[in-house]
């Protein structure tokens, strides 16, 4: 057990399916404590969040109350934020927890490029730190990675990412962050050569301004999953990620969460902190 204090971290979207599993690598980490529990699910205010996850009373109810848990936490100092909610509210949820010096850890995805660079903004001006970690799982960087390197060298390459079907948004925010760092590569993939038509709407999937195809399959049994596929006469190259338990987030959730904490701005990917 380390001497140095304790991080406090409020998770928000402490019901989901990541923030159970945030709770529990909270639960077992000694130099973590959690904070504050926040949901929008009204069943399950005041109840103890650590039973809810099943790592056992954590005497941390949860509430829906994502500001005055925001002051409770700026009163503890050097606090953090893992949110892990949903697309429509994240921007002000990120916003509220800078004003009030509380660190984001940023899983939720959907954030426009625009919205990255307001909070950037933000964030620098308040001097707080922020990460915007559209994936946790090494393997993902990794990935992303060997991507960058194929990218000198192939001019076709599309991206398919396969999710469960409760996901709320499409593309995954992976996909698109795997995007702009190809574009960083080349200003443009996917020189056309063919006059082609669309029978059915959608059938090439989404085309980003560089030129890159994205397409979402959505089916139950899924959990998170990537494809970026090259192609050049003669053959086709693919790198692949599958996260089959969302435990392959955890290390990078608490990865962010110790590392958040020196920062005085906004840094976006996982690979940023490696
Ligand atoms: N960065 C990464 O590595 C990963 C990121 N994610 C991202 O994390 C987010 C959550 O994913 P997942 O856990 O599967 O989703 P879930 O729907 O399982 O969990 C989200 C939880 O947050 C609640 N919630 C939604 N909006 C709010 C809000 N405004 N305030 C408080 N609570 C809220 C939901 O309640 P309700 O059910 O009522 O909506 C739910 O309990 C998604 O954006 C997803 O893309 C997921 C996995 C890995
Ligand atoms: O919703 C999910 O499950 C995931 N979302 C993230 C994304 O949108 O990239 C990360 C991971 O793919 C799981």
């Amino acid at each position: 057990m380390s001497n140095q204090p304790q991080i406090p971290v409020v998770v928000n979207g402490a019901m989901g399916r990541m923030g159970r599993e945030i709770v529990n690598a909270i639960a077992a980490a000694d130099d973590i404590k959690l904070v504050g529990a926040v949901d929008r699910k009204s069943e399950a205010i005041g109840e103890d969040i650590g039973e809810i996850a099943g790592c056992g009373p954590l005497e941390i109810p949860v509430t829906d109350d994502l500001e005055a848990t925001l002051v409770m936490a700026q009163s503890e100092g050097n606090a953090v934020m893992v949110d892990v909610t949903h697309p429509a509210k994240i921007y002000e949820q990120v916003r509220a927890a800078i004003a009030y010096g509380v660190r984001p850890v940023v899983g939720t995805t959907g954030l426009s490029p625009e919205q990255i660079i307001n909070l950037a903004e933000f964030a620098e001006k308040a001097s707080v730190g922020c990460l915007i970690i559209p994936n946790f799982a090494i393997g993902v960087i990794l990935m992303q990675q060997a991507a960058l390197k194929a990218a000198e060298y192939f001019d076709h390459v599309e991206i398919i990412e396969l999710h469960h079907n409760r996901k709320a948004d499409a593309p995954s925010g992976t996909a698109v962050k795997t995007a702009q760092m190809l574009q960083e590569v080349k200003p443009s993939f996917n020189p056309p050569q063919v006059d082609e038509t669309e029978t059915l709407q959608g059938a090439r999937g989404g085309t980003t301004e560089e030129g890159i195809n994205i397409h979402s399959v959505r089916l139950p049994g899924l959990v998170a999953h990537q494809e970026i596929m090259f192609g050049a006469a003669g053959q086709v190259y693919t790198l692949r990620h599958d996260a089959m338990d969302r435990v392959c987030f955890m290390p990078g959730v608490l990865l962010s969460i110790r590392k958040v904490l020196p920062l005085k701005s906004l840094l976006y990917g996982l690979d940023k902190i490696l």
